[in-house]
């Protein structure tokens, strides 16, 4: 049987997607599932991994009902996820102990305020390359074991597993004999040591987490086993494939040599630019990640991570009932010539990048009598542009490096009058690719490499091209007048919620 596809599992942070890919890179067939998103609390959100693993094994057969594909059609898997989302398992009963606690979620907050109080700032830098926020995966994991009854001394047992989205796909696809996740969602944790690469003891043993929960880290690209075949007909798949979403995005962008950067634009927005082999720091408020292990060496990248971008336009549309699709954004935005004043601040969940103010919320500010639904509408969309310029603007500094072009991809980004706006706040090309689905393409070729259906980079990079390209138009007073606007905005949604 010629192997003729590479099946991408992208499980995001609102839907879990299947996508077959031909060599060329295309698009075959594509299945995709919401599902439910908990918020328990202020400021909490969680996931059922159960559900989770419910609509990403639906949506993989379905997937292949649809196109017409046989399992064994598929040369290899790629795996990329929402990422530092945390679950906790058994591994005797394969169930989990408690939801998943989702990347947004504030509840570990006062965790991280104790850590800096022990001054351990510097050193979760230094050695994780991230600042210290509840957004990372290691104080969610100490959340889960002293607070769910019996976690911790069944930790110290040896008979929990800990697990991001891929590890748990992973080890559910396998029917639990494989239990490793990838470099560059460990470098989300807080508890893996980027430079060594090994989890790292000092922080492990402040957070009380046992090493024996934690999975195995290999490269991105490699066979790390095969689909149980109970799962799929009887088909043995080889999964060869992992990496975190936006890392995958990076690689999906064929951004592969230093200096060159992507923006996601999905439930949040994350800018990756490529640094190479170099382990950069920044002085400006981004993180230092791993982008992948391939090709036997480890590469990193600058990351600035927006909490709230898409996930603002879900607000207007499930909270304020303003729009009922995310697309009419566009064409309610576009009645309105400016924003008449008004900003809002989308901190739901606190802000990311540069800021980290776990304590931030959201709020509106400009309000007049003027003030009507399209100019709130067209307020949610520039916020997504203006937190992507202070994020542009420390990645800058930080790097040295003036963009050339920005390369977009996700869910948002086929709302044109967003990409002119960016454009237009930035003063840098936007260019949009054709496939903007880049996340599971980025996974699919980290897949394909480990299984020699495509053999090296150039060969993938050669398949990127443009659909569109979006240039500056606004006057440079116009464009700092209003940035200037969005910074006082911030300084009001600023260090809000009191604990
Ligand atoms: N035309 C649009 N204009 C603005 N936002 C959009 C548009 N289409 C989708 N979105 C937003 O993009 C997000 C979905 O993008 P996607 O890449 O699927 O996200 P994720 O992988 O985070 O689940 C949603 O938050 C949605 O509100
Ligand atoms: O699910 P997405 O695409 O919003 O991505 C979530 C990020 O990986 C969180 O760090």
């Amino acid at each position: 049987m010629v192997k003729k596809y590479i099946m991408a599992l992208d499980q995001g942070t609102t839907s879990s997607r299947a996508i077959i890919f031909n060599y060329n890179g295309e698009i075959i067939q594509m299945a995709q599932k919401e599902f439910t998103q908990y918020y328990p609390k202020a400021g909490w959100v969680e996931h059922d991994p159960m559900e989770i693993w419910g609509t990403q094994s639906g949506v993989l057969r379905e997937v292949l009902e649809t196109a017409g594909i046989r399992p064994n059609e598929i040369a290899a898997i790629g795996i990329t996820n929402q990422r530092e989302t945390t679950v906790v398992w058994d591994k005797n009963t394969g169930k989990p102990i408690y939801n998943a606690i989702v990347w947004q979620c504030r509840r570990t907050a006062n965790i991280c305020d104790e850590l800096k109080e022990k001054g351990l700032e510097d050193y979760v830098k230094e050695n994780t390359g991230l600042v210290i926020d509840a957004y990372f995966s290691g104080t969610k994991i100490k959340w889960i074991l002293d607070n769910v009854e019996g976690a911790r001394e069944k930790a110290e047992k040896g008979d929990l597993l800990f697990g991001n989205i891929d590890t748990w796909l992973i080890w559910n696809l396998t029917r639990g004999r494989v239990h490793v996740t990838d470099y560059s969602n460990a470098s989300r944790t807080m508890i893996y040591n980027i430079k060594e690469l090994k989890w790292d003891k000092k922080l492990l043993d402040e957070l009380g987490i046992p090493a024996s929960m934690l999975p195995e880290v290999r490269p991105s690209s490699e066979i790390y086993g095969v689909t149980d075949p109970k799962t799929l007909g009887g088909a043995q798949i080889p999964i060869a494939g992992i990496a975190g979403d936006q890392q995958a995005a990076l690689f999906g962008q064929a951004c592969f040599k230093p200096g060159l950067a992507k923006n996601t634009y999905g439930t949040g927005c994350f800018m990756l630019m490529n640094t190479g082999e170099e382990v950069v720091r920044s002085k400006n408020g981004l993180l230092t990640t791993i982008a992948w292990g391939v090709d036997g060496k480890v590469e990193y990248a600058l990351e600035g991570s927006i909490f709230v971008a898409g996930a603002v336009i879900q607000w207007l549309r499930d909270e304020l009932h303003l729009i009922v699709n995310a697309k009419d954004s566009e064409y309610f935005a576009s009645q309105e010539k400016d924003n008449n004043g008004v900003y809002l601040v989308p901190a739901f969940v606190g802000l990311g990048a540069p800021y980290w103010d776990m304590y931030a919320r959201g709020t509106i500010v400009g309000l007049t009598r003027g003030a009507n639904r399209n100019h709130i509408i067209r307020a949610a969309l520039e916020s997504i542009a203006y937190q992507t310029r202070d994020v542009l603007e420390a990645m800058q500094e930080d790097s040295g490096i003036q963009l050339q072009e920005l390369r977009v991809d996700g869910g948002a980004v086929e709302n044109n009058f967003l990409m002119q706006f960016q454009s237009d706040i930035l003063g840098v090309p936007v260019h949009r690719p054709k496939t903007i689905e880049t996340t599971a393409l980025g996974a699919a070729y980290l897949a394909g490499l480990a299984v020699d259906f495509w053999h090296d980079k150039d060969e993938i990079a050669k398949r990127w091209s443009v659909d569109r390209i979006f240039k500056s138009e606004m006057e440079e007073i116009e464009k700092e007048k209003l940035y200037n606007g969005w910074k006082r905005a911030v300084e009001r949604s600023r260090n809000w919620e009191e604990e």
